[in-house]
Order: structure tokens, then sequence, then C-alpha cells
């Protein structure tokens, strides 16, 4: 209460007087008025906390309608401040009139000390936690909009994607579950956020939970959240992630791990359409948008019995199924483009180009790590690249020396055979240069020449 800021409103001197006398021992700041005329034009003047205010100031009028007056204009003006209203003629009636128009207490003169300083502090914490739970709003939307302000950055132009996007935005703004299928590095979190962002639930926050990173014992909380001493650990309350979205988009990534247990607890928060913490008994309401990921064929699951039907039911109202990119490899050359100028700016190699034949074996592979391995691949490249240009050779793929050696169908001594060849070849005789390439020495690489006749 030490810092609170108090304003008097009364027409009786000897009443300000008094009160300023009890109250400025007890709070940083009192300023006594007896014209509530001046009552706006102090508030603006500082940052009062509590506005004690009489009810009648007029002589001969007590029909406390003037305060009821000043409270509404002060209500108008900041209703976080607190006010308590003080009155010689109080009655009941009186008092819950002022209550409903927004006072916060009432109390009535002659008043006792001890009481009327309890009632000034309730209402200044009252005051206080407002202040605060306003900030945090603010705070909040603040956090929000940032968050949003970063733009999804969807590249491809193929038919495959547009076809995408076109759904995406069509469901976007609707209330439906949807399911995100497709491989691994599709874009599946990226179609999330951008769904989200479309949506009319983008002044709220996408709450993004990996099931597959969550420990199952720690499951039911990280969801649900807890009460203090709802189990050993449990140091604290907490809101739980699904409590968190509420009323914004949760975002179930990698569904498909869920364990049976959890499928029927989530399966309960979208039929009830609310939650209960762990160790807490009252249900809290939820209003949520769904949308799960997955790369798991969810079908199967169910017929094998690891997936409850009555859950993919739930969820997928609208299915979106992500094309891998071996599938668009005409937006190949696009994303290569945005990812050379992310990472060129991001190493500092400004102006990096990269060849035209480094961009068909780019579209020659197969990625089977989608729009993900093709990002790492770009990064590599330009964290590399000694050139203002990156070729052909600045990427090697495993799949493809995997697949190659798959195919080769011959013996090991072929295929070493072969290796060597090669990379004479490619080293234009150099033979330094190849046993550094093959990491073998001089020595093993003459034997070796020797012995395949090379
Ligand atoms: N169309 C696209 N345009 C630009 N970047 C993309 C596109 N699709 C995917 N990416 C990028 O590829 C990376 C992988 O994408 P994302 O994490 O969304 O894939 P995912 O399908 O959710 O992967 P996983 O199944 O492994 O979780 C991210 O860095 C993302 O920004």
């Amino acid at each position: 209460m030490k810092e609170a800021k108090i304003l008097i409103v009364d027409d009786n001197k000897s009443i300000l007087s008094a009160l300023e006398l009890l109250l400025s021992n007890n709070c940083k700041k009192v300023k006594c008025i007896s014209n509530p005329n001046a009552l706006l034009s102090d508030l603006k003047m500082d940052n009062y906390d509590v506005v004690l205010l009489d009810m009648n100031f007029k002589a001969g009028i007590n029909t406390g309608n003037e305060g009821i007056y000043w409270l509404n204009q002060i209500m108008e003006y900041n209703s976080g401040i607190s006010v308590v209203m003080i009155t010689a003629y109080g009655d009941v009636e009186l008092a819950v009139k002022a209550v409903r128009s927004g006072a916060v207490d009432f109390v009535l003169k002659p008043w006792e000390n001890e009481k009327m300083l309890a009632t000034i502090e309730m209402a200044w914490k009252l005051s206080h936690s407002r202040k605060e739970v306003k900030k945090l709003r603010l705070k909040e939307h603040e956090l929000i909009a940032e968050i949003n302000r970063k733009k999804n950055h969807l590249i491809g132009s193929s038919t495959q994607w547009k076809k995408v996007m076109d759904l995406v935005r069509k469901v976007a703004v609707t209330h439906a579950n949807i399911l995100i299928t497709g491989e691994n590095g599709t874009g599946k979190e990226l179609i999330a956020r951008e769904i989200h962002r479309l949506s009319n639930r983008c002044q709220n926050v996408m709450v993004t939970v990996d099931m597959g990173s969550i420990a199952e014992s720690l499951f039911e909380s990280e969801l649900f959240g807890h009460k203090k001493g709802a189990f050993t650990d449990a140091h604290d309350d907490r809101m739980g992630k699904i409590e968190t979205a509420n009323k914004g988009t949760l975002f179930l990534d990698e569904i498909g791990n869920l364990s049976l247990p959890m499928q029927a607890k989530l399966l309960s928060v979208l039929q009830n359409r609310s939650l209960t913490r762990l160790g807490e008994n009252t249900p809290i309401d939820i209003n949520l948008r769904l949308v799960c990921a997955t790369n798991c064929k969810l079908q199967q699951m169910v017929s094998q019995g690891t997936f409850r039907e009555d859950l993919l039911y739930r969820m997928n109202t609208i299915q979106i199924e992500l094309p891998p990119l071996r599938d668009r490899k005409s937006d190949i050359p696009e994303l290569v483009d945005f990812f050379i100028k992310l990472y060129s700016e991001k190493y500092n190699k400004k102006g990096l180009k990269v060849s035209g034949t480094a961009i068909e074996k780019l579209q020659n592979y197969t990625w089977p790590g989608n729009v993900r391995e093709l990002q790492h691949a770009i990064e590599k490249a330009v964290i590399l690249s000694n050139n203002y240009k990156i070729g052909a050779e600045d990427f090697s793929f495993k799949a493809d020396e995997f697949s190659k050696a798959e195919a080769f169908g011959g013996t090991l001594e072929d295929m070493e055979k072969q290796l060597i060849e090669s990379a004479i070849e490619k080293q234009m005789g150099n033979l330094s240069a190849v046993s550094t390439q093959l990491g073998i020495s001089r020595q093993t690489l003459y034997n070796k020449i020797k012995r395949y006749g090379l």
C-alpha cells in the first residue's frame, strides 16, 4: 500500500482533512479535491490507483446520482482505477447501484479507521492487479503480432504445389480440423503455420507440440497442464499446451507417435471441448482448431489397431497431402534461387550463382529428404564455395552413391576398379590427387593400379 496513489473527492473540507491525515502515512500520494469538476484533469495528471468518491456533492441533494455520474466518468476514462464510494446516507440500494456501475466498494460516514484502511488496501491491490493484467495483455498482443509478422515463404509454382496452396487458402478460414500428410521435409509445419496465419484465429497463438519428442511420462502434464503438487516434480501450477492454444491453433506434429491412452485423452478434449489439469477437478472450456501432421499411414495404423478410428475421423475433416519434391521437380530452380539468396546473405557471399548444370543435377536427384534436404545441400554448398558460382561438382548425394552401388550388381573388386578409374579420370591422371580423393596412400594406389591393369 506504500506505493498507492489516492485521490479523494468530497465537498466537505473536514472530511478531506481527516482522510488525508489517515492515509498520508500509509500511501505514497494522497490528493484531496472538493470540486468533482476537477476530477478528470487530476486523473490525467497522475497515475492514481484508487479514487475515494463522495456520492453527494450539492447541498440538499442526496440521491447519490451525482456520485454515480462521476463514477461513470472515471470508469470511461480508465476502468483500471478502483473507485470506493463514500456517503453519509448510505443504503443498500445505493451501494448496489454504485457497485453495478463499477465501484469496488462502499463505505459509510462516519467510518472506522481500521476498516477504511483495509478497504483502501483491497482497492489498491485490485487496481494493481488490473494494471498488471492490462500490461500482460498488451505484451501478449505484441508478441503474437511479432510472431505473425514473420512471413512464411512458401515457394513453388508447379501445378501440384498450386493445388496444395488453393486448398490451404480455402480451408484456412473455416473451423475444420486439418490433417497434413506427406514425407519428411515436404513442408508440413510450414503449411500448418500458413493455415493459422490465414485463419481468423491469427490474433491468438499457434502452439506446436512435437509428439515424437515428448517423453511418455511427461506427456499428460505437457498437454493438459497440472496443479502444484499433482506429482513429485509439479513445483508450480502449469498451463498445458492445449490450454495455451485456446482460441488459437494447436498443431500436433508427428501425430502417429501418440500412444493409445493419450489418443483417448485427446479424443475426449475434442469431444467435450474441455480439459482438466492434472490434480484438479474443474474442467476448463477449450475452443481449439486442431491441425495435425504425420508421415505415417494412419489408415493402415487404424487397421492394425494402433490408431483410433474415431480420433482419425475427428482430426481429418480435411486432409492435405503434400507432394514429395521428386514429384514437383519444376519447383527446384525456384527453391534453389530462394535458398541461395537466403544463405548467401547469411554467410555474406552476396551475388553467388548456381550453374545450369548444377540445377540440372539437382533436378535429376530424387530428394528422399525433400525440401529440407535441398535446403541443407544449398546451405552446405554456399558455406564451402570459393567461387562466385556453385557448380554441379559442389553437390554430392549419398543416396545417389548408394543407389549406384546397389544397381551395380558386380563384385566389390569390380566396384573398386571402377571407382579408381573414375577418380583417375576426374583428377586428369594426377595420382597424388587421386590418392587424396580416395583416402589411400600413393603406394596402395600404385599397387591397385598394377593389380587391376589400369
Ligand atoms: N514450399 C516451401 N518453400 C520454402 N521452404 C520450404 C517449403 N517447404 C518446406 N520448406 C522448408 O523445408 C524445411 C522443412 O519443412 P517442414 O519442417 O515444414 O517439413 P515437415 O514436412 O514438417 O518435416 P518433418 O516431417 O520432418 O517434420 C523447413 O526449413 C521449411 O522452411
